[in-house]
């Protein structure tokens, strides 16, 4: 029993309010929504499951909008979804095309994304930081220049940006993720539909190298109108300045391609050319007295239709080095599959003979996906600017207007594909499926089956086709793509090559375009991709640590981690300088001694 002055101290206290509780408190705590008395272990709502507790009216994030990075408001009640959809319809710049207004800056750290109302600019990777992260140990920092750091920046493609998200949702908790999360598909959705239709025509219109000229909607003799268009061409140079030092914000980059694409199509009293003339292939000013204008959006982006430098080497060698992924991934695929044998064995499957097909499986899946793919424009014509290769022939013109590319390849016969077919025929598929059929053979001799019918496959003759396809065209792709880095080469120093394409010196031309540094450094890149690519993950996201036949101890992996790095060296690397010479040696068909001259004058500045 408390004595007298127990009792006294037990008057000052309060009781806990949670029903279990009862502890009595001297230093209550009072919930503000149910204004009850709690202890210290019971005052959080979730603690007593505060009857008077509203979550939408609390614990609401604002998320940012992935695409200009600005901060969406919820209001209370709101579903996050709804605003953000909102946003992306009527406010968000990149969606609407409405230039900008500066929005307050966020912290550049991953997962924080404060908005920041006095920016700390950190001074080695030049990006904007809240107070807490304004020091390089605080930001994970990555010493580049400006420029380069701007470009990193800007060449965030759409998914990296989701990937961004994703990180600010899981750090901004569980109310913004279903927003975030419906936001990131969208933008996917969005990106894919505003590819497929990017408005080709205005990348086609040629854009006068002459000063402003009159869009076509407004009086080109008014005053006013001669104003606005004379402050409108003066902003777009300033960003054209801003955009060769790279200091555009990916935005500005965005509306400095469109208002690009505006002007072309207004396009000024000239007579229209199918085709931006990217290039003078003669050396002289090419007749339409057009050149065009490139704006870097992005060092990995193929997209020719937007306007940007398509013969700058490092975009080039940005794009060979995304199809290094490309490719990684999709091997992957292909080797959870045994080799199946049967499917590049022309005349294996009496099904196709009977449809009159007299070649093996694979050739029949390439011979119908062309055939889809050619209808749906997928192959430009040849020897202007494809940069993908059918593997068959005689295949349907394309049901839609084909795209007027610009000029950038000088027209040119080459297709190594079938060089491409046999080798992953003969070498990659047998080594890349080595394991998966070995394991095949296994499960077969515990079934009795023995001798080649232990070997011969696993009956995923559609799932293998598929991704067969898929591998041989991000090979084609990035082989030929060997045309642009010789482009590229040639017309930074065409009297370099011009000597030797004339004497048809194959080693000569082969040795100017080989860089053993560039091919090393490509080499040892590709190994920690395929080791890091190829490990397999666990539940929780932790990696599966036990040894495997690669001899790369403690990591599990997926695939023949040497096998895709042999692949390189010794075919795809060789076979792309040989489409690098090829393509030289065609390089100056067609053109007279005069045009020849004029070349040797030029030099890329
Ligand atoms: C592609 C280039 O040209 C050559 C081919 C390379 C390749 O196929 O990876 C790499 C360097 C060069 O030897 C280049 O210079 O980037």
């Amino acid at each position: 029993m408390a004595s007298q002055s127990e009792q006294h101290l037990l008057s000052v206290g309060k009781q806990c309010s949670h029903q279990t509780c009862g502890l009595v408190d001297f230093l209550p705590f009072k919930c503000q929504h149910c204004e009850g008395s709690f202890c210290q272990e019971h005052f959080m709502v979730s603690a007593h499951k505060c009857p008077k507790y509203d979550e939408t009216k609390y614990n609401r994030v604002s998320p940012n909008c992935p695409l200009c990075n600005v901060v969406v408001a919820v209001r209370p009640g709101q579903d996050a979804n709804e605003a953000v959809e909102n946003h992306f319809l009527r406010d968000c710049s990149v969606m609407t095309g409405k230039i900008k207004t500066k929005s307050t800056p966020t912290c550049a750290r991953v997962r924080c994304g404060k908005t920041l109302f006095a920016p700390i600019r950190c001074n080695k990777c030049n990006q904007q930081f809240c107070p807490a992260h304004r020091f390089p140990t605080d930001h994970n920092c990555s010493p580049t220049s400006a420029a380069a750091q701007n470009k990193t920046t800007t060449s965030l493609t759409a998914n990296s940006r989701l990937l961004n998200l994703n990180a600010k949702a899981s750090a901004a908790g569980g109310a913004a993720v279903g927003a975030i999360k419906t936001m990131a598909t969208n933008v996917q959705a969005q990106a894919t539909a505003s590819r497929a239709s990017a408005a080709p025509a205005k990348a086609t219109q040629p854009v006068p190298t002459t000063a402003a000229t009159s869009s076509s909607k407004s009086n080109p003799f008014s005053k006013t109108d001669r104003r606005a268009r004379a402050e409108r061409e003066s902003r777009r140079k300033a960003m054209q300045e801003r955009a060769k030092k790279g200091l555009l914000s990916e935005e500005e980059k965005l509306a400095l391609a469109r208002e690009e694409a505006e002007l072309a199509q207004s396009g000024g009293g000239k007579d229209k050319k199918d085709c931006v003339v990217m290039n003078d292939f003669t050396g002289a000013v090419d007749n339409s007295g057009f050149s065009a204008v490139h704006v870097e959006l992005s060092d990995h982006m193929e997209n020719f239709t937007i306007g940007h430098d398509p013969l700058s080497l490092e975009r080039i060698r940005g794009v060979l080095v995304r199809l290094e992924d490309t490719i990684i991934f999709s091997l992957i695929e292909r080797a959870q599959f045994a080799q199946n044998p049967r499917i590049y064995q022309r005349g294996a499957f009496e099904e196709l003979t009977a449809l009159g097909f007299q070649g093996s499986w694979l050739e029949w899946f390439l011979k119908e996906i062309e055939t889809f793919h050619a209808k749906a424009r997928r192959y430009t014509r040849q020897g202007c600017c494809p940069d993908e290769y059918p593997f068959t022939s005689d295949l349907p013109p394309p049901v839609i207007p084909s795209l007027k590319f610009p000029k950038i390849l000088y027209p040119n016969t080459i297709n190594a594909n079938p060089s491409i077919l046999s080798f992953y025929i003969r070498t990659i598929v047998p080594r890349i499926t080595r394991r998966a059929t070995l394991a095949l053979a296994v499960s077969k001799r515990a079934q009795g089956i023995t001798g080649d019918d232990e070997f011969e496959d696993d009956g995923n003759y559609g799932s293998a086709a598929t991704i067969d396809v898929e591998v041989l065209q991000s090979i084609s792709k990035r082989v030929h793509y060997g045309k642009f880095v010789s482009e590229s080469k040639f017309q930074d120093d065409p009297a370099a090559f011009i000597p030797h394409i004339l004497d048809r010196n194959r080693s000569a031309l082969a040795g100017l375009i080989t860089k053993p540094e560039v091919e090393q450094k490509l080499l040892q890149r590709l190994l920690k991709k395929a080791l890091t690519y190829s490990q397999d993950f666990g539940p929780d996201g932790e990696i599966k640590p036990h040894p495997n036949g690669n001899g790369h101890a403690s990591v599990t992996s997926k695939i023949d981690v040497d096998g895709v790095v042999e692949f390189y060296e010794s075919f795809i690397i060789p076979i792309t300088k040989e489409v690098e010479v090829d393509y030289l040696l065609q390089r100056l068909e067609g053109l007279s001694e005069e045009d020849i001259e004029n070349l040797k004058q030029k030099k890329k500045v």
